[in-house]
């Protein structure tokens, strides 16, 4: 405030109180004496920023400013990136020119911002206004009258589990802490694993309160109804759609219309909008509901997947799965396996020893009852080799059956597609929960695979049990258990990206369903990539936050090196990368996997972009694109984006799409390129984008182009990635932590995001911010020395800047300890 005031009767102003009018600034004086103007400068070097002023002031050529003069300095800005440029302003005053006048300061800070028309269209559509809700306790012991749930299986009986969440409650400090500080046993194995899910419910329930809303005068949720169906409610849920808060299809929430006492309606969420959902109450409720009536909202957390995993971990120790979960190295070396001779369906696999040999012992059976584990970074065919075990399986075990499971719903449909380029479609059976949005379902799905996705109704049982092979999540593998497919049905179970579940997830597909002598286990996964998502930091403070597949590794002997081998009979690790090129794999190989990752990828298409025309340098298929956007929101949503991020990434898809088939670049379509983005409104907004550029360009299969979170491209590859890394100011940090979002500080999710590229990888983020982050810092500097990096100047040496900043705001006089605050003053000017 001191240094931004007016002084000694001197203002400046622009000709706007909001935008820049030829960009002028205007020294005005309005005091009683002359004061002399000896200096102006900005505080950072600005390449892209030219002051000027007729009498060219300076220390040597001070300007007389006399009561009521007034003068102008034009700024001039000129630049080829689109982005947001704040600049901070110094002027120097003097109110006299002896040698021992002391001078005066006025600071000020500008702000461009450069942009073309499609930023101009993705503008907010109304400015941010977070939703802050006071804390509020809902009345208890109310009637509740029972909605209209969605179409489909409603949660068979399964136990409720919530006895011991009060006994937790109230028992926590005496015997449970000792029991979570207790290593993980065969023997406390159920106990500790249904603790540490009360603890992380504990925290789903703090979580979600939080978002209730209350009916009073100032604070009150209306709803509308759809258009579409009538019979339906939506309600604006901000955030909804990145978890904030958790509600899926088939929850449920509870509503209260103002003026009513001990009743609520119970509705149902039929869809999850981006920032809404619409519920299905009883027609009570419907009949008298008018346009804008105002209700009190409470969420709940939906309990139905944690009882799941409370009952797989019961499951676990009636059906006697301690030898799979706790295997014991055999006590003798038991006779040589005979490995059975295969052709494979995928013939690429004979010339990587370690995959057919893997194949070849999990089709053998060889680890029985320890599971079997494939492991291994990023592209190194993990997931082919998995497929590949159960095509062979499915081939030559007459009797078999196979359940094939994925923490996600993107990497399911991925195993179940690679499934059934060999597997005749009759015999597989890709089966989804009713949470799953049917827009998500990839074509070919379906039309193979079951018709599961249409109506979310599951044949009967016996039905079921003749498919040979079933893709679920591993979640809703649950279902195969309620509705009493019995143990040992399943022969073999397969669950990729294991390392991406919590351990009581990965129970799900196992407990009830797996013999615990006969049955297979295979889990494929890398620990680098993104591992389990909690919320309770109690959880994670006591191991839930390894996975059964990193428990596994660490801490078993038979999954260990022993006299610098694995055993492959229980496990392989695959180290050649045959997706990438070798330039894309290079930092993530030296940062996480210790520079023992080998390239193997088809030479022709690693090196397909090698001679684009727009790579910064040939023969690097890489480039860091410095942006410094805004990381804007909009309305009442939480959830970011970045427009300046977002031209860049069309500028860049246009170029691709426009390349046509020249020497050694083959053309390249939709499918070939995906746009990873940390945040649901960056998704949409680039979405958006890409109609238009679909429109301009003609194309039809624009859709075909993945736009994702990391979370949705864990598992897949494409011959061109585009990341946005969106974020632009350091302060959201926190909210990135606490909501397990955004790329900054997470290694895991940076692993993911740049290790999905095959021929190019384009990365648009703000170098200033990523640079806080060591691994993004890496990253950056690896672009700009092999001259992959484009977009603004950028020194890379932050710290410089910074003391740059520093030295000269001393060397002005002005105390350093200014906490500078922004756009005290902000003008815009549109190029
Ligand atoms: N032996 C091989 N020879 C040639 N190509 C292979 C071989 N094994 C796998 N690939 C190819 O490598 C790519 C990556 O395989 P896959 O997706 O199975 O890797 P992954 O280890 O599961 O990767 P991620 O950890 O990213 O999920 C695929 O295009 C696959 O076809």
């Amino acid at each position: 405030a001191q240094f931004i005031s007016d002084k000694h009767g001197i203002s400046i102003t622009s000709n706007s109180d909001q935008h820049f009018q030829n960009g002028t600034l205007k020294l005005c004086v309005e005091g009683t004496a002359p004061v002399y103007f000896t200096y102006y400068t900005p505080l950072q070097w600005l390449k892209y920023l030219n002051l000027q002023d007729e009498h060219k002031v300076t220390k040597a050529n001070p300007l007389t400013l006399n009561p009521g003069d007034s003068y102008e300095i034009k700024v001039y800005f000129c630049c080829h990136w689109v982005g947001f440029y704040p600049a901070t302003l110094a002027f120097e005053f003097k109110p006299d020119l002896g040698p021992s006048s002391t001078s005066f300061h006025i600071v000020r800070f500008i702000e461009a911002q450069c942009m073309g028309s499609l930023g101009v269209e993705l503008a907010p559509v109304a400015p941010y206004k977070p939703r802050s809700l006071p804390a509020w306790t809902p009345e208890v012991n109310c009637k509740i009258v029972d909605g209209q749930p969605p179409e489909g299986p409603l949660p068979a009986v399964i136990g409720v589990y919530t006895y011991i969440v009060i006994n937790c409650f109230f028992c926590f400090g005496l015997f449970r802490r000792a029991l979570l500080e207790s290593p993980l046993s065969w023997e406390n194995y159920t106990e500790k694993m249904q603790l540490l899910l009360y603890l992380e419910e504990l925290q789903m329930e703090v979580d979600i309160k939080k978002y209730n809303i209350p009916n009073n005068d100032k604070e009150y949720a209306t709803m509308v109804r759809d258009p579409v169906n009538k019979k339906l409610l939506v309600l604006e849920v901000p955030g909804v759609s990145e978890n904030r808060p958790s509600v899926l299809r088939g929850d449920k929430l509870l509503v209260c219309p103002i003026g009513e006492k001990g009743v609520k309606y119970c509705g149902y969420v039929h869809s999850v909008q981006l920032d809404s959902v619409k519920l299905g109450f009883s027609s009570k409720l419907l009949d008298s509901f008018i346009d804008g009536m105002k209700f009190s909202v409470e969420f709940t957390v939906n309990r139905l997947t944690l009882r799941l995993q409370h009952r797989a971990a019961e499951l676990a120790a009636t059906k006697r799965l301690g030898k799979v979960l706790f295997p014991a190295a055999p006590a003798y070396v038991s006779q040589q396996i005979e490995l059975p001779n295969l052709r494979l369906f995928d013939s690429k696999l004979e010339g990587n020893k370690e995959q057919s040999q893997a194949v070849q012992h999990i089709v053998a059976g060889s680890s029985k009852p320890a599971p079997y584990l494939v492991f291994g970074p990023p592209g190194t065919g993990k997931t082919v080799t998995l497929v590949e075990a159960i095509k062979q399986i499915e081939k030559t075990q007459a009797s078999c059956h196979i359940l094939a499971c994925a923490p996600s719903n993107s990497a399911a449909d991925l195993l179940c597609q690679k499934i059934l380029d060999h597997v005749d479609d009759r015999k597989v059976y890709r089966m989804y929960a009713s949470s799953r949005d049917p827009n998500c379902v990839p074509e070919q799905l379906k039309v193979s695979a079951g018709c599961s996705w249409e109506c979310y109704t599951f044949p009967p049982k016996e039905e079921l049990m003749e498919y040979r092979i079933m893709v679920t999540t591993l979640l809703t593998a649950g279902r195969l258990v309620t509705g009493g497919i019995p143990a040992g049905h399943f022969t073999h179970v397969f669950v990729d990206e294991a390392g991406h579940a919590v351990e009581t997830e990965c129970l799900v597909p196992l407990a009830g369903l797996l013999h615990a002598e006969t049955g297979q286990v295979v889990l494929a996964g890398d620990p680098k990539q993104l591992g389990p998502i909690l919320r309770s930091p109690f959880a994670l403070k006591y191991g839930m936050g390894v996975s059964l597949l990193e428990r596994m590794m660490n801490d078993f002997s038979l999954y260990q090196k022993d006299n610098d081998v694995f055993n492959n009979r229980y496990v392989t690790k695959l180290l050649r990368n045959y997706r990438s090129h070798p330039a894309i794999l290079k930092i993530p190989n030296e940062l996480f996997y210790d520079g023992e990752l080998q390239c193997h990828a088809d030479e022709i298409l690693r090196n397909s972009y090698c001679n684009w025309q727009y790579l910064k340098q040939r023969g690097f298929p890489l480039i860091f694109h410095g942006v410094t956007g805004l990381d804007e929101r909009e309305a009442s949503s939480p959830s970011f984006f970045n427009r300046a991020e977002v031209e860049v990434l069309m500028g860049y898809v246009t170029k691709l799409l426009q390349t046509h088939s020249k020497k050694g670049l083959g053309s390249i379509s939709p499918k070939d390129i995906g746009i990873i983005a940390p945040y649901r409104k960056q998704v949409l907004k680039i979405r958006k984008a890409l109609e238009k550029v679909g429109k301009d360009l003609k194309l039809k299969d624009m859709n075909a182009l993945k736009v994702g979170s990391v979370e949705e491209f864990q598992g897949q590859e494409r011959r061109v990635i585009l990341v946005s890394t969106v974020r632009s100011s350091p302060n959201y940090a926190e909210i990135d932590k606490k909501f397990s979002l955004g790329f900054v500080k997470n290694e895991k999710r940076f692993n993911v995001a740049v290790t999905r590229a095959k021929a190019l990888l384009i990365v648009v983020g703000n170098p200033r911010v990523l640079n806080t982050d060591p691994t993004w810092a890496h990253f950056i500097k690896y672009c700009s020395d092999e001259g992959g990096y484009d977009g603004i100047h950028f020194t890379g040496i932050l710290a410089e800047e910074d003391e740059d900043v520093v030295a000269r705001l001393a060397a002005l006089f002005i105390a350093i300890n200014v906490q500078v605050r922004k756009t005290q003053i902000s003008w815009k000017c549109q190029t």
